[in-house]
């Protein structure tokens, strides 16, 4: 059996959602370029989901719709206030939290179309206070209620700070949104379609997700970015420490792809608005040194920045946590998991590939006492 390392080039399934091909990436055949200049997150969620943009009806629906849905199960937030998880990454916490919200859903078991698109605004809706409310309590602060009156990028920056957040933040958080919403049969996608192609339930399907996000060589990489900033410090310090970690062969997280070759098309729109939000905040030192990063290893090793470099100085700037990077980056590839779970549902088959046996053969049982 020929085996292709990491499915590399492999093609496992059609998909109407989104695309990538010679490096423009579309969603439902929308340049990303287009949707990140003038589309809000939800019209992209809509987008996803119906593969058609909604006129101001249908977005205002869906709109009421996950200001409906967007309150937690009493259940689930007992639980982020009750334990101490403070030793626990954000990232298993959201995963476990996102599990449960499945336990209080009493739809959760039921597999028709009409059910399965309520618990996807529902999960759309409900990541955003989950994550905003973990990373409050946390703190020891009282989580904060949804506001049905802001949309989906404000809300989750009050939830967040407890203050209306200004237009230019609402504006980068909600293009920030739009950027990571869907990518074709990344490693987190292809896990959620695997998990319900076996007719598992929907919030299986996004759980298995989350555990694959939270790797460093997939979402996991933009906290990592901002760790790595923050080791450097200045920027004077960036060639030794780059130039070192090439030498012995470390991974610089926030560069390299699988499927791009001539660089990841989402990464400049990042690019800007760390530029624009750190000179704003006074900070512009994570901006130039992400530049010198990025000269660095382009230039020495011909790999360019992916969706996760910019996008850790523009959390930063935006005043994130960096241990929250990842599940903001779930926050709004939970769109994107959704439409390829719902999208799996409507044309199943069981995906179970072969493995080429490698181990031993011809083995003969010995009794334990004789081995
Ligand atoms: C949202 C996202 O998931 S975007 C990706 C986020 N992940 C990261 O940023 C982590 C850093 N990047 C990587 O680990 C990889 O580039 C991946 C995982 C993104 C892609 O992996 P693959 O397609 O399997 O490429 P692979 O890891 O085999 O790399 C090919 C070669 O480039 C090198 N390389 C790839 N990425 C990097 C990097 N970031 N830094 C240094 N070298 C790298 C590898 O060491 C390898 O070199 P070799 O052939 O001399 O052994
Ligand atoms: O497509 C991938 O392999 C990873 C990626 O960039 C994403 O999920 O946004």
């Amino acid at each position: 059996m020929a085996v292709t390392r990491g499915l590399e080039g492999v093609v496992a399934t059609t998909s109407s959602i989104s695309s990538i091909i010679d490096d423009t990436l579309t969603y439902a055949g929308y340049e990303i370029d287009d949707l990140a200049e003038h589309a809000s997150f939800e019209e992209v969620v809509y987008l996803l989901w119906h593969r058609t943009l909604p006129n101001q009806a249908q977005l205002e629906e869906l709109k009421g719709q996950l200001a409906a849905n967007a309150a937690l199960p009493a259940p689930v937030l007992a639980y982020l206030q009750s334990t101490d998880l403070s030793k626990a990454h954000p990232m298993t916490v959201l995963r476990t939290a996102v599990s449960m919200l499945g336990v209080y859903d009493e739809n959760a078991e039921a597999r028709d179309a009409e059910s399965n698109y309520l618990k996807a605004v529902k999960l759309q809706a409900q990541i955003s206070t989950l994550t905003a409310a973990y990373a409050r309590i946390r703190k020891g602060l009282q989580p904060v209620a949804p506001n049905p009156e802001l949309g989906f990028a404000a809300n989750f920056l009050y939830m967040l700070n407890d203050r209306v957040p200004n237009e230019i933040e609402i504006e980068a958080f909600d293009k920030a949104l739009v950027l990571h919403a869907d990518h074709e049969l990344n490693a987190s996608t292809f896990t959620a379609r695997v998990c319900v192609a076996t007719l598992s339930d929907v919030y299986s399907g996004v759980t298995a997700a989350i555990g694959a996000l939270k790797g460093p060589l997939h979402g996991g990489a933009n906290e990592n970015v901002m760790k790595m900033l923050l080791e450097i410090g200045e920027l004077e310090n960036v060639e030794p420490y780059i130039q070192n970690a090439l030498n012995n062969k470390v991974k610089i997280m926030g560069f390299g792809h699988r499927v791009y070759r001539g660089g990841d098309p989402r990464a400049k729109h990042l690019k800007e608005m760390s530029r624009q939000l750190c000179i704003m905040n006074g900070e512009r030192k994570w901006y130039d040194m992400s530049v010198k990063i990025e000269e660095l290893v382009t230039g020495s090793k011909n790999l360019p920045p992916n969706v996760d470099f910019y996008s850790a100085s523009v959390y930063h700037c935006l005043g994130i946590e960096y241990d929250l990077f990842t599940p903001i980056f779930a926050v709004s590839r939970m769109s994107g998991w959704l439409a390829h779970i719902l999208e799996q549902y409507d044309n199943n088959r069981l995906i179970r590939p072969r493995a080429d046996y490698t181990g031993a053969t011809h083995q003969k049982y010995v009794p334990i006492g004789q081995r």
